[in-house]
């Protein structure tokens, strides 16, 4: 089977890695030229673990092919799947351009039925949107060619992404018509025998299903931080707390870690966008806007404990970042905790020593262009180290803000002798409290 993927970002890149990695026959479109030049020469884009080795092996089988010219293909295909960016608009509502110019160019090219899958997040109601943009551009042309929609929201995490497409717990697909159906079933087969379900249902529900999908998750993890921040002022310990309630199987255990807030390219711009859609339907969608505010209180969480501690005489103390992206095993920075901090910290006048294994050439650009005025004056304002130990050098204080494995165990003697100061700030609870005393450190967790 022949199909192609168009947007080979994140989700483009790895989706149709995965289907050639089954056998079928993948041609990967974006519009970046650059992208797509790079991955023909072997150059992956982003950092995922496996996703390398899996690009060049598909590549060197002829299963997987790179173009910018979505027309080329276009006949020689019945399936393409749609996962271009939806970037958040001005007033936080998805933005469809990207979605919609691709439903144009099917519409203007397609000579025989296409299936357009969609897999970029979309607000409820965009199929027909896409189906509209699609049947205006073949009346334009004035003929008529049969073709379906459907919806195929993806779930996979960062970091996690091959292994969340090889086997997701659940592939969730929004058809209306038996041949879409059965296109989809096909596809999906191979990976069947990795235990998982596709579940059917209309289109409509599939889209909103993806939304409630990650505003149950972003949930879950503000109402944890709401739990810390009290488990604090009334001396309980939100790790007990949350091993208490996590074995609760009504509950479950997972994505119920306090932190320093959640980022990323999904869980901010999609509880946004689903509060947008519920506004335009004149529904308060009063939890989710709770959620937002407790996450962007939580982001700030270890500047008001670094405060604290200093009684707000920051200026002119050197803070230490170990961890930059907004999760480990990535190297994307989108709405990372660690972008926060560090601004708050230029703003406070303190100097930051910053550390990540992989987001570094990421972060020292978003760094230089977003806060281009608070380090215009003197650069030295912030270092980006070559190590964990250069990054404590002379720090009065230690944030930990990604728990990137290579964070877990530390020399801590050897970290105590090169900071100046003692405070190790635990954005994601991830050392032992007895231990980091015995050294020395006045440690504080979250929560
Ligand atoms: N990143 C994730 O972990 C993840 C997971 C699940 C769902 N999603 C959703 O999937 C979608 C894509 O996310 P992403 O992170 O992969 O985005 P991305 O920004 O990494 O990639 C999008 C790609 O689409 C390309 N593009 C834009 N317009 C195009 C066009 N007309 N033709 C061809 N290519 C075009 C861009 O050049 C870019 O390379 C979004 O809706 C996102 O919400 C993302
Ligand atoms: O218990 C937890 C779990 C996660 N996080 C934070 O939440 C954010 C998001 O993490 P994660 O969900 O692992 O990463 P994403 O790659 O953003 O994946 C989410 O967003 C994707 C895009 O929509 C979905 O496909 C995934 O199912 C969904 O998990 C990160 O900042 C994490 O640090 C916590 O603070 N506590």
């Amino acid at each position: 089977m022949k199909i192609a993927i168009v947007g080979t970002g994140y989700v483009g890149l790895v989706s149709g890695t995965c289907f050639a990695e089954m056998g079928v026959d993948v041609t990967c479109v974006d519009i970046d030229a650059n992208k797509i030049n790079n991955l023909i020469k072997g150059i992956i884009p982003i950092y995922e673990p496996g996703l390398e080795d899996m690009v060049l092996r598909n590549v060197k089988a002829e299963r997987l092919h790179f173009t910018t010219n979505l027309t080329s293909v276009l006949n020689d295909i019945q399936v393409v799947f749609s996962a271009v960016g939806t970037p958040p608009d001005a007033d936080g509502s998805a933005d469809l351009q990207y979605v919609l110019e691709v439903a144009r160019t099917i519409g203007q090219n397609m000579q025989q039925y296409i299936l357009l899958v969609t897999k970029s997040t979309v607000p409820v109601g965009t199929a027909s949107l896409v189906r509209q943009t699609i049947q205006t551009e073949l009346d334009k042309r004035g003929v008529s060619i049969d073709f379906d929609v459907a919806s195929n929201p993806e779930f996979l995490k960062e970091g996690d992404a091959i292994k969340d497409f090889m086997s997701p717990d659940r592939v969730v697909v929004g058809v209306e018509s038996e041949k879409a159906k059965e296109l989809i079933t096909k596809l999906y087969r191979p990976f069947l025998l990795n235990n998982f379900r596709v579940i059917f249902m209309d289109i409509l529900s599939a889209e909103m299903t993806k939304y409630a999908a990650n505003a149950m998750l972003a949930t879950r993890i503000s109402f944890m931080n709401d739990m810390a921040n009290l488990c604090e002022l009334v001396g309980a310990d939100i790790n007990m707390v949350r091993k208490g309630i996590g074995t609760d199987q009504r509950i479950g255990g997972k994505f119920l870690y306090a932190g320093c807030g959640y980022g990323g390219s999904c869980f901010p711009k999609d509880v946004k966008a689903l509060i947008q859609t519920a506004d335009k339907n004149g529904y308060d969608l009063r939890v989710l806007k709770a959620v937002e505010n407790v996450n962007a209180y939580q982001k700030q969480v270890l500047f008001h404990k670094l405060e604290k501690h200093f009684k707000s005489d920051l200026a002119g103390k050197t803070i230490a970042i170990w961890g930059l992206s907004f999760k480990p095993n990535t190297d994307d920075m989108r709405e990372a905790p660690s972008l926060v901090l560090i601004e708050k910290l230029l703003q406070a006048g303190c100097k930051v020593r910053a550390f990540d294994p992989v987001a570094m050439h990421e972060a020292k650009q978003i760094v230089h262009s977003k806060m281009a005025d608070l380090i215009q004056t003197d650069s030295s304002k912030i270092y980006f180290a070559n190590d964990i130990y250069d990054a404590v050098l002379d720090a009065d204080a230690l944030m930990l803000v990604t728990e990137w494995k290579e964070f877990r165990m530390p020399s801590w003697g050897v970290v105590k002798k090169s900071m100046k100061g003692v405070l190790v700030l635990d954005g994601r609870n991830i050392y032992d409290k007895s231990e980091m005393q015995e050294f020395g450190f006045t440690y504080e967790p979250i929560g």
